[in-house]
């Protein structure tokens, strides 16, 4: 088999199959206890993020259980704001904590993007090992944050539930808002390019709170950003396939793909799959979008849901996934039954 015919790499190109290929966002994750086993074994979180072997080891997990289409590495979006200089640790039970940047003075004490690579070598190598590991039919995605959502993490030094204290910033002091979602940029390109020079054959861009972002905020600092970031990439690696996820985006979806140049856009599940069918898919590959609900709670009601997606995508470039990550109180059966459902419909 030859890399072109990975089957995610034939729909990123455009290519409507007979069935979708399949992986799920956060598929290597608490849901499933060789994962938990794996993470205690690393100690915590980060530790499990920094340690190149049990990293590429927890990206397998879920690969040899279910034989997904694609593997994503396993790290996290705020391994770019810590080796950019701000502090970051995890409060167990309740999510990311980092040190603040909220004046020009902060973003200038950031380090130069050349200096991000020292922190982030062993993620680079978690890379080199799933580029040698992984099965050849199944493909490798790395990733890394929208310079939107990451900044959100960096300005309020937590995840909050409206991005409050970034909308504050963007209101109060733009030149110091645009300088901070430009450093991100200039360093994402880098991160993602390294990525790539290590093995990864896909990208995905994670915009997790592009939602919030209304009117000209959307084109200024969820668009913009990712076309630049799409633009840069596929300059320095002819290709090379993107997936961008401006969750929540609504009617931003729409026209996203061409105004960004990514290849395929992820959509979440808050709008319906016959509507991104009409509306996002006439431009080329989607993914998604399936709500993750049902891998808790499984049943007909998970069985109905899945053919529904299959069903309102048929008809173009498809890649099956879930609307948002996979959580932990999922059951691993509802996974199983969920891919056999896909690859019957
Ligand atoms: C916002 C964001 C983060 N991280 C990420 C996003 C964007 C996507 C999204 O909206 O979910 C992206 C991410 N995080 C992780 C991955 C690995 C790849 C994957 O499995 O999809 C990816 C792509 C691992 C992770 N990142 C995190 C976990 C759980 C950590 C654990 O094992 O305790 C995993 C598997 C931790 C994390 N990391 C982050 C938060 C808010 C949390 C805490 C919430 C939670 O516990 O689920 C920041």
């Amino acid at each position: 088999m030859s890399k072109a015919d990975k089957t995610i790499l034939r729909a990123l190109a455009g290519e409507t199959l007979p069935t979708p290929p399949i992986w799920m966002m956060r598929q290597a994750g608490r849901y499933l206890p060789e994962y938990r086993a794996t993470r205690a074994q690393a100690g915590d979180f980060l530790s499990l993020c920094y340690n190149s072997d049990l990293a590429a080891e927890v990206t397998l997990q879920p690969i040899r259980r279910y034989g997904f289409d694609a593997a994503i590495l396993f790290a996290d979006i705020l391994l770019l704001p810590q080796a950019l200089g701000a502090d970051l640790w995890f409060e167990t039970g309740e999510g990311p904590r980092l040190s603040t940047i909220t004046t020009m003075a902060g973003v200038k004490g950031l380090k130069p993007k050349e200096a991000i690579h020292d922190k982030l070598a062993p993620i680079y190598e978690t890379v080199r090992i799933l580029a040698r590991e992984l099965p050849r039919e199944t493909a490798l995605i790395g990733f890394a944050g929208a310079p939107w959502t990451v900044a959100t993490y960096m300005i309020a030094g937590r995840g909050t539930p409206d991005q409050g204290p970034a909308h504050a910033l963007k209101a109060a002091d733009r030149a110091t808002f645009s300088a901070l979602i430009d450093v991100i940029t200039e360093a994402t390109i880098d991160y993602l390019s390294e990525q790539v020079k290590a093995g990864a054959e896909v990208v995905k861009l994670f915009d997790s709170w592009a939602g919030s972002l209304k009117g000209q905020d959307f084109t200024d600092f969820a668009v913009k950003p990712a076309a630049r970031i799409i633009t840069a990439l596929k300059a320095r690696h002819p290709g090379l396939p993107v997936i961008a996820f401006p969750r929540e985006a609504g009617a931003g979806y729409i026209g996203f793909a061409k105004a960004t140049g990514a290849d395929c856009v992820a959509v979440d599940n808050s709008v319906s799959p016959e509507w991104a069918a009409e509306n996002v898919q006439k431009d080329g590959c989607v993914q998604g979008n399936l709500a993750p609900d049902h891998m808790v709670t499984g049943g007909q009601a998970l069985i109905d849901a899945t053919r529904r997606v299959v069903d309102a995508f048929r008809g173009g470039p498809h890649i099956f996934n879930l609307g948002h990550g996979i959580t932990p109180d999922a059951d691993p059966d509802n996974v199983a039954l969920m891919i056999e459902t896909v690859r019957n419909a």
